[in-house]
């Protein structure tokens, strides 16, 4: 009976399918969505090729049951019937009449050469994207080392002259700087620019885990987590070549002194917290290995130029195994985003993520830094102030004085969210893939 049934010689094959567009599902790549539409074609197309086939040799062997016509009646004659028994017994003895048949011997060879092709087809296409997931350009004029992940995005960033564009970044080319270094516009023609983070030198030593850091940064693709494009090492000083966000960070947006810049409205600040909650989300369940930030805070949360919110940062990020819930480390990140128990243990996990979280929805919030002066005044911080707002239900005194009008119940609602969040207890946060539905049940309030 083989022959009549080969599928699941394809079943295997949509394992290797999985993995060759999985990342579509996150990504949005058009090159991923002509992939899976193909597969689906084909896969559609080679159900009623064998529909088709089985209905001929149905009609070869004279059998007006059709034996064949579904594999649902493979399954049934697992179990048969008296009558179905008797039929199926002539059906098998109809199968020995027709071994020698052309049509099974037709089918059997396309059906053989199409599985062998598809092998053969989709092996290409997963040693393609391996191959090409990162290029190496060795840099001859300063004795550096260049590495660009392929990606549309840096196809231009093959030439040399981006190179010399490179090293003649000056300090007008500035666009913002941090504890880790100085970050610079750097524009490669009139619609390429991206944005390049200059990083003091490390030694020798930490090059190698940087490297593979880096390697494990350029892998993530995400409509929320800015992209880490190429990266370049030398004696001196190392870059790193990051996807531009035209719109700057949350933090210059909410506390920025620009009189040019307008205020941002509610369903702006909803929308930047749930694509911020979204990325974070990403990195603590979906990458493999999980990735927690260390180091989220409004200047880490940029803008694209929707006005989608960007993660970006992953200097101070470590990479853990699945199997490992912490890292241990010295106390690193930012103070006024950092969970008390960071403070204690030095120990970095997800819900020390989820709290500094729950520290930027505040500043969305409520328009104020979590260091802001009044609150040093008044002996107290903006977590503390906020969850006595929340107890005494003044929630609507403590929203951003800029946000002209707002819609009282969501905003309660996100109010919540970050209380729960700012849990002292790290056990009793929820986990950011819950943070986000929680913030995404916001917006069906507002539909
Ligand atoms: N990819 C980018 N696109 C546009 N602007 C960026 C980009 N990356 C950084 N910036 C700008 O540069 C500023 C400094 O960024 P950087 O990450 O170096 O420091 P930080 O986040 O402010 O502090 P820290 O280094 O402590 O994390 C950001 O606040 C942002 O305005």
């Amino acid at each position: 009976m083989w022959p009549l049934d080969l599928s699941f010689l394809w079943h295997s094959n949509y394992f290797w399918v999985y993995l060759l567009i999985r990342d579509h599902l996150v990504r949005n790549d058009p090159y991923y969505s002509r992939v899976s539409r193909a597969v689906l074609l084909l896969h559609r197309s080679r159900i009623q090729y064998t529909k088709k086939v089985k209905v001929v040799v149905a009609q070869v062997s004279q059998d007006p049951t059709g034996f064949t016509a579904s594999s649902s009646s493979l399954v049934q004659s697992s179990f048969p019937t008296q009558p179905q028994r008797r039929r199926s017994e002539s059906s098998i003895g109809t199968l020995r009449d027709m071994a020698g048949s052309p049509v099974i011997a037709l089918y059997i060879t396309i059906c053989c050469l199409a599985f062998v092709m598809s092998k053969i087809i989709i092996s290409f296409l997963l040693y393609k994207r391996w191959a090409g997931k990162r290029r190496i350009i060795e840099d001859s004029l300063s004795g550096g080392r260049m590495v660009v992940f392929r990606s549309p995005a840096a196809q231009s960033l093959s030439s040399k002259a981006f190179m010399k564009k490179t090293m003649k970044l000056s300090n007008k080319d500035i666009i913002g700087s941090g504890g880790f270094g100085t970050v610079y516009r750097l524009t490669v023609d009139d619609k390429t620019a991206f944005a390049v983070k200059r990083l003091n030198k490390g030694n020798k030593d930490t090059d190698r885990g940087f490297e593979r850091e880096l390697h494990a940064m350029g892998d993530i693709k995400h409509r929320n987590i800015v992209s880490l494009h190429g990266y370049y090492i030398a004696a001196q000083f190392n870059l790193l070549i990051y996807e531009l966000m035209p719109n700057g960070s949350l933090d210059t947006l909410l506390h920025g002194k620009s009189s040019k810049q307008k205020p941002l409205d509610w369903p702006t600040r909803y929308r930047i917290a749930a694509g911020a909650a979204r990325g974070i989300s990403y990195l603590h369940h979906d990458c493999i290995p999980h990735i927690i930030h260390r180091d989220i805070k409004s200047s880490n949360i940029l803008l694209d130029r929707n006005m989608e919110a960007r993660v970006s940062d992953f200097g101070l990020a470590t990479l853990m195994h699945p199997d490992q819930t912490h890292v241990s480390t010295i106390v690193a990140g930012t103070f006024g985003y950092l969970a008390p128990e960071y403070f204690d243990t030095g120990r970095a996990t997800t819900k020390g993520d989820v709290y500094s979280f729950g520290v930027v929805l505040l500043e969305l919030l409520t328009g104020k830094r979590p260091t802001d002066e009044s609150f040093i005044e008044e002996g107290t911080k903006l977590v503390t102030w906020v969850k006595d707002v929340v107890k005494d239900e003044r929630q609507e005194q403590a929203v951003d004085s800029t946000l002209s009008c707002f819609p009282t119940e969501e905003v309660k609602e996100a109010f919540q969210i970050a209380e729960k969040c700012l849990e002292s207890d790290p056990s009793k946060r929820p986990a950011m893939a819950e943070v986000l539905k929680m913030l995404e049940q916001i917006s069906s309030l507002i539909n």
